[in-house]
């Protein structure tokens, strides 16, 4: 056996007891002591957090504390949560700052909480978690890859086969209420000045196209997404007033070339369900479908590379991971398989809520 690799001076005694102790009293270190227990206590103590945030989701209670402030006794009766077990609760989402005592023994939300309730898709993103938690429910046997995590099923589509329309709609909507906040964010990073036809693939029912169209009154528009999906858009082009400027094309970028036409596409949230090799091809076909000149956005939650980041590295890509093909990828590799598209001036505008979404365009360029 080879000599023991010892443990770093300062780790070492960072992981010793009598250190801690000594440091937690000694004024120096006690504040550093303090502040790195907490957070690794807040670390340890995060699954239960989160399902404080399931259980006050699943019991509507922010959209009840939304209207009005209420009682212990009233949520409880309301929701059949009994009374002393409605308290550990509301002490719960109190010092989660989600909920605040109000006058009168009520109860309110606090800005975070009525972020909740207001946020469009947060709340149905954290009741699809049950699946998601389940999946982690044994982490050292989902990370060697011995599970058979149930967010496949989640989310067909990715594996190419055919699509419920009753499944297709579950996931559609989800992913149109949490669209709205992307999009917000992706066109203020963008400039779609210069574009005249914008096509978003894998645009799911719309949300997207419904508002470029409402800032962009020029621009034409294609959505593109499978025969289950893309068909449900025109509901909402109908309700938006563009469903004149939009044209809408089912069909699979599996299954062929994209049909070209327009001199920019959009691909939102798309890339980090699929695999590399899907990846590769897709944006061989963005490429083929442009004309010279013709530009590429993408946008979805990035990791962050050589400095991980929490939204990415610790939640979108242990969800990919889960879906079993798709990968939370960083900036940088999207840029590298977008250059080996053929794609050149590739740049990464500033997004204002990175942990929401990130971008990355492309041009092709004109020969
Ligand atoms: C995560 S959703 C994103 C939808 C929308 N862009 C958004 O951000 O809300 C991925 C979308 O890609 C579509 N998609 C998946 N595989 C596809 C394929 N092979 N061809 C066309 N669209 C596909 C799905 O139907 C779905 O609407």
């Amino acid at each position: 056996m080879g000599p023991t690799r010892a443990v770093p001076f300062h780790r070492g005694l960072f992981a010793r007891r009598g250190f801690q102790k000594w440091a937690a009293r000694f004024p120096l270190t006690r504040r550093l002591v303090r502040r790195e227990g907490e957070a690794l206590f807040d670390l340890l103590a995060g699954f239960c957090h989160a399902q404080v945030l399931m259980a006050l989701v699943q019991l509507d209670l922010p959209a009840r504390l939304l209207r009005r402030s209420e009682s212990a006794a009233t949520l409880a009766a309301a929701t059949g949560v009994p009374p002393d077990r409605m308290q550990v609760l509301l002490n719960a989402a109190i010092a989660l700052g989600l909920i605040r005592r109000a006058r009168g023994r009520r109860y309110a939300l606090t800005r975070r909480g009525a972020a909740l309730a207001g946020v469009p898709g947060l709340q149905q993103m954290i009741l699809h978690h049950d699946v998601l938690y389940r999946d982690l429910a044994d982490p050292a046997a989902f990370f060697r890859g011995e599970t058979t995590p149930e967010l496949a099923g989640f989310w067909p589509y990715v594996f190419g086969g055919a699509v419920d329309p009753q499944v297709a709609a579950t996931y559609s909507d989800l992913m149109a209420q949490s669209q709205l906040l992307v999009a917000d964010d992706t066109l203020d990073a963008v400039t779609l000045r210069g574009v005249r036809h914008l096509m978003d693939v894998g645009g799911g029912t719309g949300a997207f196209l419904a508002e470029v169209a409402a800032s962009h009154p020029a621009l034409e528009m294609t959505l593109f997404d499978l025969p289950a999906v893309a068909p449900q858009a025109r509901y909402r082009f109908a309700g938006a007033g563009c469903a004149g400027r939009v044209r809408i094309l089912p069909g699979s970028f599996r299954d062929g070339p994209l049909p070209d036409g327009a001199d920019a596409i959009s691909l939102v949230r798309v890339l980090y369900d699929h695999s590399d090799e899907t990846v590769t091809d897709l944006l061989a076909k963005c490429f083929a479908a442009l004309p010279a000149g013709g530009r590429l956005i993408i946008s979805e939650p990035m990791s962050g590379g050589a400095r991980p980041n929490r939204a990415g590295d610790a939640y979108f890509a242990l969800y990919t991971l889960a879906m079993g093909t798709g990968k939370a990828r960083s900036a940088d590799e999207i840029a590298a398989m977008c250059r080996a598209a053929g794609f050149t001036d590739l740049r990464f505008p500033r997004c204002r809520r990175p942990f929401v979404t990130r971008v990355v365009t492309a041009v092709k360029e004109d020969r």
